[in-house]
């Protein structure tokens, strides 16, 4: 098989790692748009700006050609960077007429421009509006890059509604300590890939304010109850977030310091503003992105998501930490359940 990464950052890169070093006879390239980190990568042997001191299996290949050229010949094409690019890769790929697989990796919900109105996007919503021809899905579930790329066993989730994408998926990624599960709910498995990240933050938040481990386990029993309430409304099916993009996603993210978007809330306890947080991570942090959105959408489809929502309000500057820990505690009393 001949694979290409389209985004040379953490994740595509160690994503490139394990398919190359664990399957034999695939060709992966990894494409990056700036020729001088390729050139650096060339002559590494590795991508020492986002995932230094991993050694590239002589399998991969690096390249920074026109990406309509370089995604000639591929019999898949993943889609490896934020979601802020997800639109116009998808608009290139679609330009140069590709018929093959694509998949995403990208965990979060598109963000709505400022002055514009509308609702922001799932990525498969994304695809539909700029490439319906496309054979599509995503590759998501609990994956630092750092271990995938160091070779230690991880489970990710293929989801399409396309069965040749799950397919292609499998027979590129399941493989030595990769083992992918195929799933076609495609709209559970992006709404917990990106609500996960957000609830990182609080979590995040939740640790650096020392609250303690009863008050972490509340937040992500609640976390999960609100991640699963939104994607049953928008269309999920409620099982799915007892998987790996819910779930399992949920708590390697919300309690493994990996995590940027954990860290983001870590930053914030100790009083550092979003700006500094963010600058300090030097990758993308997607629940600072996706947590507007996500609660747009919430409201747009009349589900309450009180976590979310606080995030998004300390994320926006309006309340200190205290002051949203203090908000969550004091809401009315409810009966559990979702
Ligand atoms: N890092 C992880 O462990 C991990 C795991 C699973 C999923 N993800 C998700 O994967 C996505 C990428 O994460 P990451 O960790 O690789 O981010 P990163 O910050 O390490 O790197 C992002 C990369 O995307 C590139 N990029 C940005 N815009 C681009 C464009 N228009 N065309 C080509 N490349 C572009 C940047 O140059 C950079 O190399 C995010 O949505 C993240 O949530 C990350
Ligand atoms: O480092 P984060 O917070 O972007 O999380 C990375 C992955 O999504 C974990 O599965």
């Amino acid at each position: 098989m001949n694979l290409i990464v389209i985004g040379a950052g953490a994740w595509g890169t160690a994503l490139a790692i394990g398919a190359a070093r664990h399957t034999a006879g695939h060709q992966v390239t990894l494409w990056a748009r700036n020729a001088q980190q390729v050139q650096e990568m060339q002559a590494a042997r590795s991508n020492p700006r986002y995932l230094p001191d991993m050694a590239f299996p002589d399998g991969l290949q690096v390249s920074a050609a026109p990406l309509a050229q370089a995604v000639q010949g591929m019999d898949l094409v993943i889609i490896a960077t934020p979601m802020s690019a997800l639109r116009s890769t998808l608009q290139a790929l679609a330009a140069a007429q590709v018929r093959v697989p694509v998949a995403w990796l990208c965990k979060g919900f598109e963000a709505v421009a400022a002055g514009h109105s509308g609702v922001g996007l799932m990525p498969h919503e994304v695809c539909a509006q700029v490439a319906p021809q496309l054979a599509s899905g995503a590759l998501s579930g609990p994956s630092f890059a750092q271990e995938v790329a160091r070779g230690q066993p991880t489970l990710l989730v293929a989801a399409s509604r396309h069965a040749i994408v799950r397919q292609a998926l499998l027979e590129a990624f399941h493989t030595g300590p990769l083992r992918l599960y195929a799933n076609e709910d495609i709209v559970g498995v992006e709404v917990g890939g990106a609500v996960k990240n957000v609830m990182a933050i609080a979590a995040g938040l939740c640790d650096g304010l020392h609250l303690g481990l009863n008050a972490r386990a509340a937040l992500l029993t609640r976390g999960l109850a609100e991640m699963t309430r939104l994607g049953v409304a928008l269309g999920a099916k409620p099982e799915t977030f007892m998987g790996l993009s819910g779930l399992g996603d949920l708590m390697l993210t919300a309690t493994g310091d990996l995590s940027r978007n954990r860290k983001v809330g870590l930053l914030l306890a100790q009083g550092l503003t979003l700006a500094q947080a963010v600058d300090s991570l030097g990758h993308v942090a997607e629940g600072v992105y996706s947590a507007h959105t996500v609660v747009q959408r919430a409201q747009a489809v009349g589900v309450e998501m009180p976590i979310a929502a606080t995030v998004v309000e300390l994320l926006d500057g309006h309340i200190t930490p205290q002051a949203a820990v203090q908000r969550l505690m004091a809401r009315d009393p409810k009966h559990e359940g979702l």
